[in-house]
């Protein structure tokens, strides 16, 4: 797999994000500039997180017009794989590849600490490592991660297995307090209806090694690669 990585001003997990593609995955990483439009043939775009712009306006709000973003989106359609984490979570729903919005957590505090998450579907190119209600511990740290919808757009989300990721306390309900930014129905990440872009705010790239406190991100680029070696490829 060939994943690219999407450096915009203010992107501070761009270096997250290739060390577990190139150091923990062994897989091949490439930075991609926003300014440029050559995406170098990659199987995955990861929009990484960070501040882009410095959160100016919205968070992801002025990255969404970086010249990179016509081909990221030009590569979805195509079916092309997009991992939007945190920041690019947000940027992926202004870019229009995901429905909703992330608001002010609920707080007005940054949050960031570890948090439980109960896979909610495996029917996508990025979780059918896992299985159904399996609980995994994944870090959050951003300002803006109250995924917001309007109603119509959450039943359909819901209806089609959209929903991915949800915030759960230990015993696997998600609950108001195991949700750390005030989202609604405790949504942690979503997929496109199509099943090429995921968004989620906590971070799966920094729960790849045991010195970090989890491993569970680990199934979630495992389900890239199965998905890549299945031969559907952009
Ligand atoms: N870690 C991040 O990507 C931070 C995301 C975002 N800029 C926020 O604070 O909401």
């Amino acid at each position: 797999m060939k994943a690219g990585i999407v450096r915009f001003p203010g992107s501070n997990c761009d270096e997250d994000a290739f060390h577990a593609i190139a150091d923990i995955l062994g897989q091949e990483a490439v930075y991609l500039w926003h300014k440029d439009h050559d995406l170098q043939n990659v199987d995955l775009v990861i929009l990484p997180g960070g501040f882009s712009y410095g959160d100016y306006l919205r968070a992801g709000a002025i990255a969404r017009f970086s010249p990179i973003m016509q081909e990221v989106v030009a590569h979805a359609k195509r079916g092309g794989l997009v991992l939007g984490i945190c920041n690019g979570f947000q940027i992926a729903c202004e870019a229009g590849l995901l429905p909703g919005a992330l608001l002010r957590n609920v707080s007005l505090r940054f949050v960031s600490a570890p948090v439980d998450l109960r896979v909610e579907s495996i029917a996508t190119r990025f979780t059918s490592q896992y299985h159904v209600g399996q609980i995994i511990n994944v870090p959050v740290a951003h300002g803006d991660g109250r995924y917001t919808a309007d109603a119509d757009t959450l039943a359909r989300l819901e209806a089609e297995g959209q929903v991915v990721f949800r915030y759960v306390s230990a015993n696997g309900d998600a609950s108001d307090a195991a949700n750390p930014n005030g989202s609604q129905r405790n949504i942690a990440g979503i997929v496109n209806a199509e099943g090429n872009v995921l968004g989620m705010m906590p971070h799966p790239e920094r729960a790849l090694e045991t010195a970090l406190g989890s491993v569970d991100g680990i199934p979630l680029f495992q389900s890239i690669l199965e998905s890549l070696a299945g031969g559907v490829r952009a």
